[in-house]
């Protein structure tokens, strides 16, 4: 079934909206932060559009969301997030520091129309990291503390939609739900890549994520959603030397001690398969008392950009493309000496109908002043690339049974 067929399927955030009623919207701030600060607001501003429509339509608003993982250093509280949400609403919301305590229900019950409640981050809750299949998560503390206070769900956290977690995929088993605005235009946007049926699509996959990426490509060349794929940053790394071997003991040590091996040996076994509409980088930029460029057998170091050679050749590939998905920064842009790469082919492809995503190709993309220029920029990292690749997203299949078991 094509996404737009799905989306018909799951009632729209308008159903779930009536005066007075409770809706609990989960969605997805996660941000990134350095030294305890927000340093980029994109999904902020995004949701911030649902929860208006939320509190202007009179209903009770409970905001569900997350911030990093346990134990890493971005698990923070969303208290940090309540100013900026602020900010994008233009007026003031409520907090509590719990969840599903006795504070947490108080608060919920006591909501006024049109009043906002951001509840704390969901993860200190050790049960929501856990994922497991819809029906046991309806059975969680969270579900079974916070459903009865509820009329509605509405599911709006396209960026956590690839977790079978609590806050995601239980309550849509034991309340009427909707999906979010947010959500919803994901959907229907990444649905244009798959109604091209591959004509004139081109995939640009760089960035770290490397299992995700190797499986988006795998999912979308098999499927025939894209015509040529390009690939960059890490992951062009791993199809370079898997098509032309480790050429030197310095290059062994990167690969081994990278454990890229596993990925080297699939992205083997998909150029056997589809070798010539993947076109892996022909030289890279390494850091050599600064930037330097050297072709693909010279190279015995790890690699921070694609070369100029490689910038051509994608930049030719884009050109000659009608829809571009950029997936994943070309190369390691946090040093701008390596951004060139991911600079030049964003602009490029700004000039084609151009869908982005990943929080790091969005900064890329704004700093190189293409963001407003994009056809569709997600709000989506991995649910992105797994959505894009075709995967069954457990939100979406959570959502759809609540729709045939509710009748909204
Ligand atoms: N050649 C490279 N060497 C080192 N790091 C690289 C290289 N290429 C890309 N990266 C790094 O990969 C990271 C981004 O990859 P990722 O796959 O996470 O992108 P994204 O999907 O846009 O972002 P996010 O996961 O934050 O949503 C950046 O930190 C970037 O510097
Ligand atoms: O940033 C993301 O990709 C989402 O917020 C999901 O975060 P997670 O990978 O920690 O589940």
């Amino acid at each position: 079934m094509l996404l737009n067929e799905i989306v018909d399927q799951i009632p729209n955030i308008n159903k779930c909206l009536h005066r007075g009623k409770t809706l609990i919207i989960r969605i997805d701030i996660n941000s990134p932060i350095v030294n305890g600060k927000i340093v980029d607001d994109f999904r902020i501003r995004m949701h911030a559009y649902t929860l208006r429509v939320a509190s202007e339509a009179g209903t009770k608003v409970v905001v569900l969301a997350h911030q990093g993982r346990p134990g890493q250093d971005d698990f923070t509280s969303l208290d940090l997030h309540k100013p900026y949400i602020e900010k994008y609403l233009e007026k003031p919301i409520k907090f509590v520091d719990d969840v599903i305590g006795p504070e947490a229900r108080r608060q919920i019950r006591e909501l006024r129309e049109g009043e906002i409640l951001l509840l704390e981050n969901v993860r200190v809750l050790a049960e929501e990291v856990i994922e497991k299949v819809p029906e046991a998560q309806a059975d969680t503390f969270l579900v079974r503390k916070l459903a009865p206070l509820a009329d509605y769900f509405v599911f709006d956290g396209f960026a956590v939609a690839h977790r079978s977690q609590p806050s995601v995929v239980g309550f849509p088993m034991v309340l009427p739900s909707c999906a979010g605005p947010v959500f919803e235009r994901e959907l229907r946007a990444l649905g244009a890549v798959f109604e091209k049926k591959g004509r004139g699509v081109v995939l640009m996959a760089g960035g770290a994520k490397i299992p995700d990426t190797l499986k988006a490509v795998e999912q979308l060349l098999k499927n025939g959603f894209v015509e040529k794929v390009a690939v960059g940053g890490l992951v062009g790394f791993v199809f370079a030397v898997a098509k032309h071997g480790v050429l030197n003991t310095a290059l062994k040590q990167v690969v081994e001690q990278g454990g890229y091996l596993p990925y080297i040996d699939k992205a083997k076994q998909l150029l056997a398969k589809y070798g010539g509409q993947i076109h892996t980088p022909v030289d890279f930029a390494v850091n050599q008392n600064g930037r330097m460029d050297m072709d693909v057998y010279s190279l015995a170091q790890s690699p921070l950009d694609i070369g100029r050679l490689t910038i051509l050749a994608f930049k030719e590939l884009v050109d000659q493309s009608e829809l571009v998905i950029f997936s994943g920064p070309m190369g390691y842009i946090e040093d701008e000496r390596f951004a060139a790469g991911t600079m030049e082919l964003l602009k490029a492809a700004a000039r084609r109908k151009l869908i982005l995503g990943g929080g790091h190709t969005i900064m890329a993309a704004e700093k190189a002043g293409v963001l407003d220029k994009a056809f569709h920029v997600s709000t989506g990292g991995r649910a992105f690339i797994q959505t894009i690749g075709g995967e069954e997203m457990p939100a979406v299949k959570a959502l759809l049974t609540s729709a045939r078991k509710f009748k909204l």
